[in-house]
């Protein structure tokens, strides 16, 4: 099986994101990076255009919020019709009643831990999840290098989830390009996250190239 990409439109163009929703029609998912200036310093965008990503994209959507309060807003995001709604991990007040909120919309769920957070808690409820997001940045930018101190936690994940039987993922963002998606993938990653990767550069290949470049590099996974 090939890797799963899920392309961040956090670097694509928001004035022509229908456009460059389309530009990344190989990709798997589409990444949308939900931010609100509070726990992380950026503000990307909110409820009523995820509503609208969700209704002009080919794509699931694979909504990540970096957001304050997701106990009350992940259920909302759900409700779009999101394929997964990931929380941070540091922000949630009740993670077993917010993972339950979020299924019983249809979509699945996951939670983000940040370079620095344990994850130890997060392998004792793997029935509640169905992705584990290891963030191999700190949230708020894309564009940066990726934190390989990180790999010891996803390895840990990906023994916890092949030890449970459970077809949870395991996903990675945060600098991923054709050398970091080795690493990652050979960590145990199956689902990655590429921003600048994918869009960052007006010339040279497409998006779409830039896409089965990271999945050639990626090789496959088990
Ligand atoms: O969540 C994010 C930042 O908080 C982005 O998704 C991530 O950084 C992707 O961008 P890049 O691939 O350029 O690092």
């Amino acid at each position: 099986m090939s890797v799963r990409i899920s392309p961040s439109i956090l670097s694509a163009d928001f004035v022509n994101l229908e456009r460059d929703l389309g530009r990344i029609s190989d990709a798997d998912l589409v990444h949308v990076d939900v931010m609100d200036n509070h726990f992380v310093p950026n503000l990307t965008l909110g409820l009523p255009i995820v509503q609208r990503i969700q209704e002009v994209s080919a794509l699931p959507l694979d909504v990540h919020l970096m957001i304050d309060d997701p106990d009350t807003w992940a259920p909302k995001y759900a409700e779009t019709g999101a394929f997964s709604v990931t929380f941070s991990a540091e922000a949630a007040a009740d993670p077993k009643k917010l993972a339950r909120d979020i299924r019983s919309t249809g979509s699945r769920v996951a939670v983000a831990v940040k370079p620095g957070t344990a994850i130890e808690p997060w392998l004792d409820m793997l029935d509640d999840l169905d992705m584990i997001l290891v963030m191999t940045v700190e949230p708020g930018f894309g564009g940066q290098s990726f934190i390989e101190a990180a790999m010891p936690k996803l390895a840990a994940a990906r023994r916890a989830v092949d030890a449970s039987g459970l077809d949870v993922w395991l996903e990675v963002d945060g600098g991923i390009n054709e050398q970091t998606i080795v690493t990652a993938v050979r960590n145990g990653a199956d689902t990655l996250v590429a921003g600048s990767a994918v869009y960052g550069k007006a010339d040279g290949p497409t998006p779409n190239e830039r896409i089965a470049a990271l999945r050639r590099a990626a090789g496959p996974v088990a």
